[in-house]
């Protein structure tokens, strides 16, 4: 039997993702949704697909699904976008909201004007720092990238220009290098100033996106630990800047920026 799925087209900064609120919508193919729905001329138009769900252990739950169906651990922008999205929804009236991903509980601090979420701070946790300088080979170039987990797994290369990469041609390739058996995110990244850098990403199972929140946070934990910029960092992407701190203190990230409700409509199944 056919049936009518409501959903809101969201993005922060530039990075969009379907959602859906599975509490009052299920969902019960979210992979082969994911791709249908993501594709630009036959579907919604998307990087992926992001359930909102009731949880036992937080406010409430994420599930997030690439474009091409996998599902991946975190997702800083859709992490965002749920607070707006719950809070404006009616969902909650708190303005500190707490999310289960498969990486973990995230504290998300939302700044409210005139009932309107206006900025988000999303307390990303610690981050899992492997190798500093990683030499990796692809289409005959060797790149020195940076292995930083934020539940999922990226690697971050510094480079002097940032189009002296084809992220194109390039990002397939890092991304299913048969040392990363989970694949990788990849991120280029070229250093503008001590507390601001320029970031391209290719992301796992989506491709070139406009952003990556979990990019932008990987990519500011490896720029200290390769000595290049300070712990708090404003990271450019092509859709717009996040706002990353590496927190000495407690040792966690946390990622500031907006989001925003593009378009809300119904599909049928
Ligand atoms: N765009 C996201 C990350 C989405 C998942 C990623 N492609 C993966 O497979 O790990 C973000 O904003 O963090």
């Amino acid at each position: 039997m056919t049936k009518s799925i409501r959903f809101t087209k969201m993005h922060g900064a530039g990075n969009d993702y379907i959602y859906v609120n599975t509490m009052a919508y299920p969902i019960d193919n979210p992979e082969e949704l994911s791709i249908a729905w993501s594709k630009p001329h036959t579907g919604i138009g998307s990087d992926g697909l992001v359930l909102i769900g009731s949880s036992d252990i937080a406010d409430f739950s994420m599930h997030i699904y690439n474009a091409d169906g996998s599902e991946a651990m975190m997702c800083g922008n859709a992490s965002r976008c749920i607070g707006k999205y719950v809070y404006e929804a009616g969902l909650t009236q708190k303005n500190k909201v707490t999310l289960e991903t498969l990486s973990g509980i995230k504290e998300l601090q939302l700044k409210i004007e005139r009932e309107e979420v206006t900025e988000i701070t999303v307390d990303m946790g610690m981050p899992a720092v492997g190798e500093i300088a990683l030499e990796v080979e692809a289409g005959g170039e060797i790149y020195t990238g940076t292995v930083i987990s934020m539940g999922n797994p990226h690697l971050v290369i510094f480079v002097d220009e940032m189009d002296q990469a084809d992220l194109a041609s390039v990002g397939p390739l890092l991304e299913c290098l048969p040392l990363f058996p989970d694949r990788t995110n990849v991120e280029f990244v070229q250093v503008l100033k001590p507390d601001e850098v320029r970031m391209r990403v290719w992301e796992r199972g989506s491709g070139i996106t406009q952003a990556c929140g979990t990019g932008a946070c990987a990519t500011a934990v490896a720029g200290v630990v390769r000595g290049k910029t300070k712990r708090k960092t404003k990271v450019i992407m092509d859709g717009g800047p996040l706002t990353i701190e590496w927190d000495e203190r407690s040792g966690k990230v946390f990622m500031t920026g907006g989001a925003v409700n593009v378009f809300e409509g119904f599909i049928k199944v």
